[in-house]
């Protein structure tokens, strides 16, 4: 088992969320408001729905951390859901029951198999964990991790590329920018975004929902994080895996991804090329900054695909659990499209899997350790190549 782990809990409409982040090392410097600026960064996005204007999600950071340093103990951290107070009574953990139960199930949410397998007869007993608003304590994890990368010389960015058919012209984006949030979408192809902000508006507009893609990279990595040698550590999966179990992703690509298939090798593979100094050089990075599972030390690139959101305003057609008769799927309030949230969401999950892979490599107890031993390992690696 890895020794960098970490679990969420907390309903949506719930008095708080929590996450405990275990196995980051002792002497990390966290700066509280680099946490909060992501939060605020997965709030915003055109296309939002009414429930972002009520929440101003700020973590409270309630062990692991004295003085600004980490101190090798459990982190946890906290926000507070200000929805609650709306919520307050249909969400007691003790007490009566109290509202109508929510019976009509969303065809593309957990709503249906849920109250199954669970055996509830209230759609909100599994809607309220199912919901993305879990995604707040993957992030406040991931701004953790992304300090944690930080402090070694490793950052992590994102953009959205498509939404709702609508691409960015890679040509078009200057990728040093990547990562200064220049827009409201996390896009960073003016056009392609005025063009996506007026199929969110249309989508709204005929109470439809949109999906689309986002990519997340990896910079200042050292080659040789993960390993061909066994399946469960090649990075390439744990990536996936981790980018796929974000609420609505359906699709993870690394590198050139799906456009592999297609192609032929002689323009896939990233030939090697050796400069005045001897050392090697690729002059393209189709595979992603991964080969044979590990880092190879170039950008590592992922895309993931969502869906659209599941939650219509016209709602779909749907069976209500209680009468057993075919009904329209309930509503409430919701998204019109959150892949600009998503894209926040990715940069987290790939923040703890890229931490979770340096600690196992580099040891975890002491962040001077750490870095020595990093430090060590790159100067071995580097000395020939
Ligand atoms: C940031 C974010 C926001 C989301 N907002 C909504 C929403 O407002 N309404 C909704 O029905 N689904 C929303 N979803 C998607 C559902 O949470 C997701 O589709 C559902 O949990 C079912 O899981 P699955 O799509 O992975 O099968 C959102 C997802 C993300 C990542
Ligand atoms: C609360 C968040 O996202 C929620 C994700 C979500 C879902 O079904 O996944 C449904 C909506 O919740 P509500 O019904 O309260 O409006 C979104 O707002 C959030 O991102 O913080």
């Amino acid at each position: 088992m890895s020794e960098l782990r970490f679990m969420t809990a907390g309903e949506s409409h719930g008095p708080c969320l929590t996450a405990i982040l275990e196995g980051l090392p002792a002497g990390l410097k966290l700066d509280l408001e680099s946490i909060n600026k992501d939060l605020a960064r997965r709030q915003q996005g055109y296309g939002r729905g009414g429930r972002m204007k009520i929440e101003k999600d700020k973590v409270n950071v309630l062990s692991g951390v004295r003085f600004n340093e980490t101190i090798g103990g459990p982190i946890t951290l906290q926000v507070v859901n200000r929805d609650f107070q709306n919520w307050g009574e249909r969400m007691a953990a003790f007490g009566e029951p109290a509202g109508e139960k929510v019976t009509a199930a969303r065809p593309g949410h957990a709503d249906f198999t849920g109250i199954r397998k669970y055996d509830r007869t209230d759609v909100r007993d599994i809607l309220e964990r199912s919901s993305a608003r879990e995604t707040t304590m993957r992030v406040a994890v991931g701004a953790v991790c992304k300090e944690f990368l930080k402090a070694l010389g490793i950052t992590v960015v994102s953009q959205v590329t498509c939404i709702g058919g609508v691409k960015v012209d890679p040509a078009k984006v200057d990728r040093a920018k990547l990562g200064t949030d220049i827009s409201d979408l996390n896009c960073y192809d003016a056009e392609a975004e005025a063009q996506m902000k007026e199929k969110i508006k249309a989508a709204r507009k005929e109470g439809d929902t949109l999906g689309g893609i986002f990519e997340v990279t990896v910079r200042g990595l050292p080659a040789g994080l993960g390993s061909h040698i066994q399946w469960d550590r090649r990075l390439d999966g744990k990536l996936a895996g981790a980018l796929m179990s974000i609420q609505a992703i359906k699709g993870v690509e690394i590198g050139a991804g799906f456009d592999c298939a297609i192609l032929p090798g002689s323009q896939i593979h990233d030939e090697m090329f050796l400069d005045e100094a001897g050392k090697v050089y690729r002059r393209t990075n189709r595979a992603g900054g991964l080969e044979g599972g590990m880092t190879n030390g170039e950008e590592l690139v992922v895309k993931a695909a969502m869906k659209p959101i599941p939650t219509l305003m016209q709602p779909l057609h749907s069976v209500d659990i209680a009468s057993h008769e075919e009904v329209l799927a309930c509503k409430e309030r919701s998204d019109t499209c959150a892949v600009s949230a998503a894209s926040v969401v990715g940069e987290a999950m790939t923040a703890f899997v890229i931490a979770q892979a340096i600690c196992d490599k580099f040891g975890s107890d002491a962040m001077v350790d750490l870095k020595a031993a990093l430090a060590a390992y790159k100067a071995r690696i580097g000395k020939e190549w």
